[in-house]
């Protein structure tokens, strides 16, 4: 493992296409698909890929960047292409009026769909989306008063301004291209980014401040809305709705667009939406010979999604990011001095512990704790493994619910608080496996940690980046902050935990077995870094089996076995309480395990 201040010249990549390319790119095609001559067969194709485009993009936002998976896609597509038809063919109402309802409709249906099974997660989300559609196909089918059942509606109009097909088909493209660029750019802003942290490490998420279940139904609400408003734009392209359009089958082939083009990115989107609705017409002349069509398609898509596992477009990009990694440019580690929350408040007590349990069915990891954690200070909690360190930290961040017992930050009970609650409220934390957003750079990973509300520091970006900068150089990795975190040594990977939890700006920092799988060298320079937030008045509460580094900056020390406290008091006389000696300590002060 390398030493911990061992890094190589900072990088920054510059951005090969801006907004004024983008821009221009999308003026040109929807110039030229407003003035082309193209046939009315060509037509139909270019608007079923463009609206199909608009709705595939939602899912490049739910599963790409958030991680959740939607299978009904094609149900929201259809209940946007529903409002229009049925709203200006039986209802006499505006075009855009319903493509407004039809909006309001999705998003409703997408947020409650969200909001009451998003926890679920995995295979259940996966089980709840497909009923979801399945329901929506059945109203669309038997309803027939009001949906006109499986003859659908016809004859729906196009708005006033695009009556025409190439008019429409330009309209179509516009859209499309602006959907396009909000979700390109979405990644990068706080939601994009708290959707991303989200999908590569909840528990990290939650902790580092964000509201993850608001996020996901966020995402899927979205997504929702992308669907609609295709759909929407579909019932106008083609004049005629009808519910087989809308049936499962068509959420999978939706899935399989964004799997194929490549979930990362819109670019991907529109790719995959385009080859599947192309490579069916290209291989029309194969359907005289019965099976060999469908066989041939399949083949070709199982190709493509094998050697090609990130899509089309997430291959392409990889392969030109290899040029774009010869372009970047050294730049300057001029990264501020880090300001963190001092030791001044209104008592002297950080953090009061009363009577703590968490017990699981018989086993109680802790069972009854309390001790209190002085401001300005540095608390040590150790003893044997099991014996309840990290459950309490655990309990503590708001990820496990307490059987019994209180906690008070800075005067404030924050115990019936969820984590990103509790982060607002002044905790920052580690763990003792380290838990980064894998897909992201340093720097995002510690502007993450500081963008809760709870942090002084604001919502600019600018203010964010340079607060994250000022935190990485405060541990020794200022001049990589725009590296991937997956290419830092496990060392770095733990300080760049440790900048994430600082950027927050905590009142308490809860650092869980920091020097955990760190080499000598590494270990010394950790020692380093804790005395130095120890000197900036931040109060720390750490876990840790190396003595050492306990005996070195702790100056109080709490310790458990099997889940109780057995001893609690400066580190001289715990260090040769009896009890403690006998339980973790053994024969050895230095040497416990
Ligand atoms: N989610 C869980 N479900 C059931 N039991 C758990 C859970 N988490 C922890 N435990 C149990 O609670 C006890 C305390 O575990 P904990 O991880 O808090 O100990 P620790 O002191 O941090 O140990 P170590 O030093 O090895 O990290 C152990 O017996 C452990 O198996």
């Amino acid at each position: 493992m390398t030493s911990i201040t061992d890094a190589p010249p900072a990088v920054r990549r510059t951005a090969p296409f801006g907004l004024l390319g983008y821009v221009v790119l999308a003026a040109v095609v929807v110039y030229y698909a407003a003035t082309h001559p193209f046939d009315g067969y060509i037509t139909n194709i270019l608007m079923q890929a463009a609206t199909y485009s608009v709705a595939v993009m939602g899912l490049t936002v739910v599963l790409g960047l958030c991680g959740q998976i939607n299978l009904a896609q094609a149900a929201f597509f259809g209940l946007g292409a529903y409002a229009v038809g049925l709203g200006t063919v039986d209802y006499g109402l505006n075009f855009w009026l319903c493509v407004g309802l039809g909006l309001v409709l999705v998003v409703a249906a997408g947020a409650f769909l969200g909001t009451s099974t998003l926890r679920l997660g995995g295979h259940y989300l996966a089980m709840v989306t497909i009923s979801f559609q399945q329901i929506v196909t059945l109203v669309m089918v038997n309803w027939i008063p009001m949906t006109h059942g499986p003859d659908g509606v016809s004859r729906i109009p196009r708005p006033g301004l695009f009556t025409s097909a190439q008019g429409y088909l330009a309209f179509c493209v516009t859209v499309l291209a602006v959907v396009g660029y909000m979700v390109w750019r979405l990644p990068a802003s706080p939601l994009g980014r708290a959707m991303r942290a989200v999908r590569d490490n909840e528990l990290a998420a939650s902790v580092a401040g964000i509201d993850v279940q608001r996020t996901k139904v966020t995402a899927f609400a979205i997504c929702a809305s992308l669907g609609g408003l295709g759909g929407a734009l579909f019932a106008g392209g083609f004049a005629y709705v009808s519910p087989d359009q809308f049936s499962f089958a068509e959420s999978i082939v939706f899935l399989t667009m964004v799997l194929l083009g490549g979930v990362a990115s819109p670019i991907g989107a529109v790719v995959g939406t385009g080859l599947l609705i192309l490579i069916p017409e290209w291989l029309r002349f194969l359907k005289s010979v019965p099976g060999l069509y469908l066989a041939i398609y399949g083949l070709a898509v199982i190709l493509i999604v094998l050697f090609m596992p990130d899509g089309i477009w997430g291959w392409f990009s990889q392969w030109t990011r290899r040029f774009g990694r010869a372009a970047v440019a050294a730049v300057p580690a001029d990264a501020a001095a880090l300001e963190l929350r001092g030791s001044v408040g209104h008592n002297n007590e950080v953090l009061r512990v009363e009577g703590l349990a968490k017990h699981f069915g018989g086993l109680k990891a802790v069972d009854g704790v309390s001790f209190t954690v002085k401001r300005g200070s540095v608390h040590a909690l150790i003893g044997p493994n099991g014996s309840g360190k990290t459950t309490t930290l655990n309990v503590l961040s708001g990820i496990y619910t307490p059987t019994a017992g209180k906690m008070v930050l800075d005067g404030t009970d924050v115990s019936n608080l969820p984590p990103h609650r509790r982060t607002i409220a002044g905790l920052g934390r580690t763990f003792q496996n380290i838990r980064l957003f894998r897909s992201m750079t340093a720097v995002e990973n510690v502007i993450i940690g500081a963008e809760h509300p709870g942090n002084p520091v604001g919502k600019a970006h600018h203010a964010l980046d340079a607060r994250a900068r000022a935190a990485l150089a405060f541990v020794g990795l200022g001049d990589r902050a725009d590296e991937m975190v997956t290419s830092f040594s496990y060392g770095h990977q733990r300080l760049i935990e440790i900048a994430r939890a600082l950027a927050g700006n905590p009142t308490l920092l809860l650092l869980d077995e920091p020097a955990a799988g760190l080499n000598s060298t590494e270990k010394v320079e950790l020692t380093g870094l804790l005395k130095r937030i120890a000197a900036k008045g931040l109060t720390i509460l750490i876990i840790d089996h190396d003595m050492t580094l306990v005996s070195d900056v702790a100056e109080h020390i709490t310790v458990l076995n099997f889940g109780r406290r057995i001893a609690d008091g400066d580190p001289v006389s715990v260090l040769n309480h009896p009890d403690v000696v006998t339980a973790y300590l053994g024969s050895e002060p230095d040497a416990p395990h």
